[in-house]
């Protein structure tokens, strides 16, 4: 069984492997032009194009020369409408055999229909201009998504790793887990792994959207580090990054289809093929509108039966009126716009998984934060251990290490990390079988007692009574200052209490006041910790309501609650403890996504940056991207409005036509690539 499920596995990577080597390329130019027609690359629809162009150009000319013979401006012509028609050709041809009814079907028919009244020229004309038009419109959909793999395309496909003293040369693909590979000075880092020997600064811009330059230096630990996601920045690497000017050694973390990078492409293709909330309205727009259309445009070929007209002009209207009434710009209004918008989030290091999050997280009004590690930095430090009675703080330590030695809580890490420093050489017995109260604390056995270090709540309910006013008013005093204070309680006796203090992250000050600019009313602190702390710390930052001593399910009611209140809500957190809070809101982020794969899955958007400061720049562009789809279809809608009448009513023709269509086709691209371009 576990083989078989291994053997699948082994299989799965070696695929992905395959197509990680040799279509790095082909995958991000999915959906487009086939690129490998004739060898002319990815342009050779625009080649086509203007091909096309000078064939009709020379049927003109030859046209209006008297001296040469008639057909062979015909032919010219075809020439003509064979180099535009065939890529269309190919489009509508696919789509018919999916079942599906694509746009390039009605081009095809109007040219078709101007064949039939011989008008080659106007068949030539025709397919030339909605060539050219989506040439260039694919042209610059392309320009969007090379702006994002060119980041993508830094993982070096060798790594120098060490073998039995050697230094040898091997494929990223051959990398496993456990390995260790050196990195040279300015070279591209060729893994993610933990950093065990060597210091030098590394550009994660690729990944993290930061300009500066992270420093990096060994985890003393190392050999026991085996999940990138529990390790600091300054400890891990990631491949596709660019290493500064000191020589590194890497312990390899994840095989190379399994980097953080490799998650990142695949899920930024993902999300640019997820439909937005808008385009799920046009597209059922579309659905009544084009047999709309078609309905007309058959009733107008029948005109000649009541107009005093041949059957010949009546034809040629209907056919106007079809490619000004055919919605070209509108289908690509909207998804234009989320693949531009989703392209830069990514150049800056946020992840947004798709149309629907772009779309809403420009209307969050309410954002709730998770405390620990989001809006502080996370990493708690012992700041008080105060002994009541006769018991040495010695002892009140030791007992405090040694449980905490057995949890994963970041408060744990600080009373261990801060009480082995004042104990020095003391010997400390081990604690065993750690048992965690959510919320409350931690009970384990210790030198044959039992031991309980937490919050009241805990001892209240362990006790029955409240716990004794010294110990209370204690740890009120410190409380207020922003220290987290824990009780420490052996068998019967309340040993004393320990404090540790969390910082908030320097940027977070700054961040919540460029938010609550941008017109954020209520900005949310959701926290396990004491209610005093909570609000400690909520004052130095520009926090509106600081709530505190919530459990887990606690945190998912305040985000019904504020979504009844206020609509849409972000809930910020970091995708591991919080992640129901973050299911439940409109729009969950994860902070410090990158290493960490659960962030990355769970969240609608990622910050890849350990850092708060991507969020104003992540809302401004979702609005500006709103924005943007919406003058998308103004345009494009506003074009049909305009050209229809027009074409109805003879005042233009089939030339004209065209040229307004596919220029409100190229309009509305070139308006959404402005957000590739898009600065807070
Ligand atoms: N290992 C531990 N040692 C001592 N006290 C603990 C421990 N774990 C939890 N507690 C107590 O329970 C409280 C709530 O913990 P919980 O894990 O729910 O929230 P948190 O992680 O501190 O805060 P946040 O919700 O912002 O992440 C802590 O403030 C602390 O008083
Ligand atoms: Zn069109």
């Amino acid at each position: 069984m576990n083989n078989n499920t291994e053997d699948i596995q082994s299989k799965e990577n070696l695929e992905s492997n395959i197509s990680h080597k040799n279509n790095r390329k082909a995958q991000l130019s999915q959906n487009q032009v086939p690129s490998g027609f004739l060898g002319l690359g990815e342009n050779t629809e625009l080649y086509f194009a203007i091909l096309s162009g000078v064939f009709w150009m020379l049927g003109v000319v030859f046209y209006f020369s008297i001296s040469a013979p008639q057909n062979i401006s015909t032919i010219l012509y075809i020439t003509g409408a064979f180099f535009g028609g065939i890529f269309t050709f190919q489009t509508a041809g696919k789509a018919l055999l999916q079942g599906e009814f694509a746009i390039d079907f009605l081009m095809l028919f109007a040219a078709v229909g101007a064949a039939i009244l011989e008008k080659w020229g106007e068949a030539s004309l025709l397919l030339f201009l909605f060539s050219l038009g989506h040439a260039l419109e694919h042209h610059a959909m392309n320009r969007a998504k090379k702006s994002i793999s060119a980041l993508y395309n830094l993982t070096p496909p060798l790594a120098l790793i060490q073998r039995k003293g050697e230094l040898i040369e091997i494929h990223i693909d051959e990398l496993e887990v456990g390995n260790i590979i050196v990195v040279k000075p300015n070279s591209n880092i060729a893994a993610d792994g933990v950093v065990i020997k060597g210091s030098s600064a590394v550009d994660q811009a690729n990944i993290t959207g930061e300009s500066l330059p992270i420093a990096k230096h060994p985890n003393e630990n190392w050999q026991n580090e085996n999940d990138i996601s529990k390790l600091l920045p300054e400890h891990r690497v990631f491949a596709g990054t660019i290493n500064g000017s000191g020589a590194l050694e890497v312990k390899v973390l994840k095989k190379a289809q399994d980097s953080t990078l490799a998650r990142l492409i695949k899920l930024v293709k993902e999300a640019e093929e997820q439909k937005s909330p808008t385009q799920h309205l046009t597209d059922k727009f579309e659905k009544y509108y084009v047999p709309s259309v078609l309905v007309v445009v058959v009733l107008l070929m029948f005109a000649f039966l009541v107009l005093d007209e041949a059957f010949q002009d009546s034809f040629y209207r209907a056919m106007s009126v079809l490619i000004a009434a055919s919605p070209c710009a509108l289908a690509i209004s909207t998804p234009s716009a989320v693949l531009a918008g989703i392209a830069r989030a990514a150049r800056q290091g946020v992840l947004i998984k798709g149309g629907r999050p772009l779309e809403d997280l420009g209307e969050i009004r309410a954002i709730a934060f998770d405390k620990t590690g989001t809006l502080t930095e996370g990493r708690p430090i012992l700041t008080h251990a105060i002994p009541f009675g006769k018991i040495t703080k010695s002892h009140l330590l030791k007992v405090a290490v040694s449980v905490e030695a057995l949890s994963d809580h970041p408060l744990a890490a600080a009373i261990v990390i801060g009480g082995k420093k004042e104990l020095g050489d003391t010997p400390i017995p081990k604690a065993e079988n750690l048992k965690s109260l959510t919320a409350r604390g931690i009970k384990a056995y210790w030198e044959g007692s039992v031991v309980h270090i937490g919050n009241r709540r805990l001892f209240e309910e362990l006790t029955g009574a409240d716990v004794p006013e010294i110990i209370d008013s204690k740890m009120q005093e410190l409380e207020e200052e922003g220290h987290t204070s824990m009780i420490i309680h052996q068998d019967n006796e309340y040993l004393g209490i320990i404090a540790a203090m969390d910082i908030a992250r320097p940027e977070a000050a700054a961040t919540l006041d460029a938010l609550k600019k941008m017109g954020i009313k209520r900005m949310v602190m959701l926290t396990g910790d004491n209610q005093k702390v909570a609000v400690a710390i909520a004052k130095s930052i520009g926090i509106t309501d600081p709530l505190g001593s919530l459990f887990p399910e606690d945190k998912v009611n305040v985000i019904d609650q504020l979504k009844q209140e206020l609509g849409n809500v972000a809930m910020v957190g970091d995708g591991v403890n919080d992640a129901p809070a973050m299911a439940r809101s409109t729009v969950g982020i994860a902070m410090g996504a990158a290493g960490s794969d659960v962030a990355l899955e769970t969240a609608d958007i990622a910050l890849m940056a350990d850092r708060l400061d991507n969020l104003p720049f992540a809302i401004g562009l979702s609005r500006k991207a709103k924005q943007i789809i919406k003058q998308n279809l103004i345009i494009s809608l506003g074009m049909v409005v305009l050209l229809v009448p027009l074409t109805i009513t003879g005042t233009i023709a089939i030339g004209p036509a065209v040229v307004g269509h596919e220029g409100s086709t190229l309009l509305v691209v070139l308006n959404a690539l402005r957000l590739l371009k898009y600065k807070i």
